[in-house]
């Protein structure tokens, strides 16, 4: 069986990532799972998350990660709708992705948006902490390198869905997953 293709969305609170899941959902002829690490944290008690609230997101997330694969691998598209920060409390999340899915075709985007307009939508939502964006924002992208970056400010939803539909994976998976693995093996 074929494995399922992996739209990996990584960005800041208020980028786009859940528009963009929308957006491609209905673009696309095929079928896509949304797989979202708010789902896997809201699967957790209330009572966990308030008293031990990293040590049991670190689990979800584990969780979220293999099940990735696992949808992959039963031939299921997946859009993965994440926020993988550079803060100790998240130490390895990115490395856990890199090593569960490193033969998986995954397409791993950066969702950008510029800090005056995710303040904007920030606002207008009401629902998320002021400031949150800003402070993901000053830590999430330090690594630098995914297969294709999209802005939801310079373009609409829909260019940014179409963008990401028409990128092609190399043949061989040489994606920015496998280029994620060699940086590590260079650090050891
Ligand atoms: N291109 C856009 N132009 C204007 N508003 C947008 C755009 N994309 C998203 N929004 C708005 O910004 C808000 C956040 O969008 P969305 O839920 O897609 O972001 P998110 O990255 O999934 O955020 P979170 O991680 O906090 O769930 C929503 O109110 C949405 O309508």
């Amino acid at each position: 069986m074929n494995k399922g293709l992996i739209i990996f969305l990584n960005g800041t609170s208020s980028s786009g990532k859940t528009s963009l899941t929308k957006k491609l959902q209905e673009l696309s002829g095929e079928p896509y799972f949304h797989l979202s690490i708010d789902v896997y944290e809201n699967m957790a008690p209330e009572k966990h998350l308030e008293n031990n609230y990293w040590d049991t997101l670190r689990k979800c997330a584990s969780a979220m990660h293999n099940s990735i694969r696992t949808f992959s691998d039963a031939g299921l598209n997946v859009i993965v709708d994440h926020v993988i920060l550079d803060i100790p409390e998240e130490n390895g999340w990115l490395e856990d992705c890199v090593k569960i899915l490193l033969d998986y075709p995954v397409v791993f985007v950066r969702v950008n948006c510029p800090l005056h307009e995710l303040e904007r939508r920030e606002r207008d939502r009401g629902d998320r902490d002021i400031g949150q964006a800003k402070w993901q924002l000053e830590r999430i992208h330090g690594h630098g390198i995914y297969d294709l970056e999209v802005n939801t400010f310079d373009n609409t939803i829909q260019e940014c869905a179409e963008q990401i539909l028409q990128f092609k994976l190399p043949a061989n998976y040489s994606n920015a997953f496998s280029r994620l693995n060699e940086k590590t093996k260079e650090m050891i």
